[in-house]
């Protein structure tokens, strides 16, 4: 795998970043004339990434890089799923599936998961916009040199009906500590299934929130068109993202003691922790970002720093990182070591 797989789009400003990570699309496609990969063989499922092989590579504007999951060892594979490039199954089931990247590693494409394509594009901040017309432009592009799978009744056909349509998800990654502070978090998000949306742990469905952070994303892919999914997501978002800075404000005046000291505490462990867990490294983090958006911490740090480390001290990072095999504990000592090289920074 090429040395600088690990990228920095997030690192950039977005809009409404203070709680807005990062925003994504992405769209399931299939192809006609080949059986779906729930439905198909090893062999054919290897011709399918032949066959996407010779079409995307000579897509307009953006060049690819091709990786066969087989050809990548384990640690490469897991740090693309850090990043949110590849699903797990690519990293566990790695056999005749394929993964495109462009050069700003914000645009993949994954070949033969539980679709032929799962195209996705993330970008910083609430930025709906620009990724609905550039993965809308993609998306066309590939459909003129492509016979997908359509019908006109349904849209587009998907392995998992839950998909067909629009085959849409439009995401944010949201971090909502004052929520989770002020004890609303639970009122907040169940509040958004009444409006056909969902919200999933940090790594997507299945998974648990970390760090403060929800992926909410919409639910329903039939029946609306895409325009209409983007602008209902954004619109309930825009809502979230008032609520908890009202909560930021509520708790700033009613309990700034409590919260400064519970930010400075956060960190001045992480000023001075030898060993860290990623999940202990990322509460604190949480609450350093916490502290920096509210200005509790009066040091000069840099803005982007929860999303500088979010990906780099995680374990397949780290581990990529190093020239020899680490165990648990070494992880643990050298994500420490970066955090606190990064906040003693003058
Ligand atoms: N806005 C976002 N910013 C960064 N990462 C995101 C964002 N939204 C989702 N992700 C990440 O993308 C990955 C896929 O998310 P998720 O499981 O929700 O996917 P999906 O493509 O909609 O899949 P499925 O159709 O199987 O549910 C996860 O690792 C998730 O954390």
């Amino acid at each position: 795998m090429q040395n600088n797989i690990i990228n920095n789009w997030q690192i950039e400003n977005g809009e409404e970043k203070d709680v807005v990570l990062s925003s994504r699309i992405r769209l399931a496609r299939n192809l006609k004339e080949y059986k779906f990969p729930n439905r198909s063989d090893i062999k054919e499922k290897t011709k399918v990434i032949n066959y996407l092989r010779d079409k995307i590579f000579y897509l307009k504007d953006q060049n690819y890089d091709f990786y066969l999951m087989d050809n990548l060892n384990e640690i490469e594979r897991n740090v693309l799923h850090e990043e949110y490039l590849i699903s797990r199954n690519h990293v566990q089931y790695p056999n005749a599936r394929a993964l495109f990247l462009n050069n700003e590693k914000n645009i993949s494409i994954m070949i033969n998961e539980e679709d032929h394509l799962r195209i996705q594009i993330l970008k910083p901040g609430l930025e709906f916009n620009n990724i609905w017309n550039e993965i809308n432009n993609l998306d066309e592009q590939l459909e003129e040199n492509l016979d997908y799978a359509f019908s006109k009744k349904w849209g587009y056909l998907t392995s998992c009906p839950t998909n067909i349509g629009t085959a849409l998800r439009a995401s944010v990654m949201c971090h909502l500590p004052a929520l989770v502070l002020s004890g609303k978090i639970d009122n907040i998000l169940g509040a958004v299934g009444k409006f056909g949306l969902t919200v999933r742990g940090v790594s997507g469905e299945g998974s648990n929130s970390e760090a403060e952070l929800f992926q909410i994303s919409n639910q329903i892919t039939l029946g609306f068109s895409e325009k209409e999914i983007i602008e209902k997501l954004e619109s309930v978002i825009k809502q979230i993202i008032a609520e908890e800075r009202k909560s930021r404000e509520y708790l700033l005046e009613n309990n700034f003691l409590k919260l400064k000291d519970n930010v400075l505490r956060s960190f001045g462990v992480l000023k001075y922790a030898y060993h860290l867990d990623q999940s202990e490294a990322l509460k604190y983090l949480s609450r350093i970002k916490f502290g920096q958006d509210t200005n509790l911490i009066e040091e000069k740090l840099d803005k982007n720093l929860f999303s500088k480390l979010l990906f780099k001290i995680k374990n397949a990072h780290l581990q990529y990182d190093s020239k020899e095999k680490l165990d648990i504990e070494e992880l643990n000592i050298k994500r420490a070591k970066i955090i606190r090289n990064e906040l003693n920074k003058e």
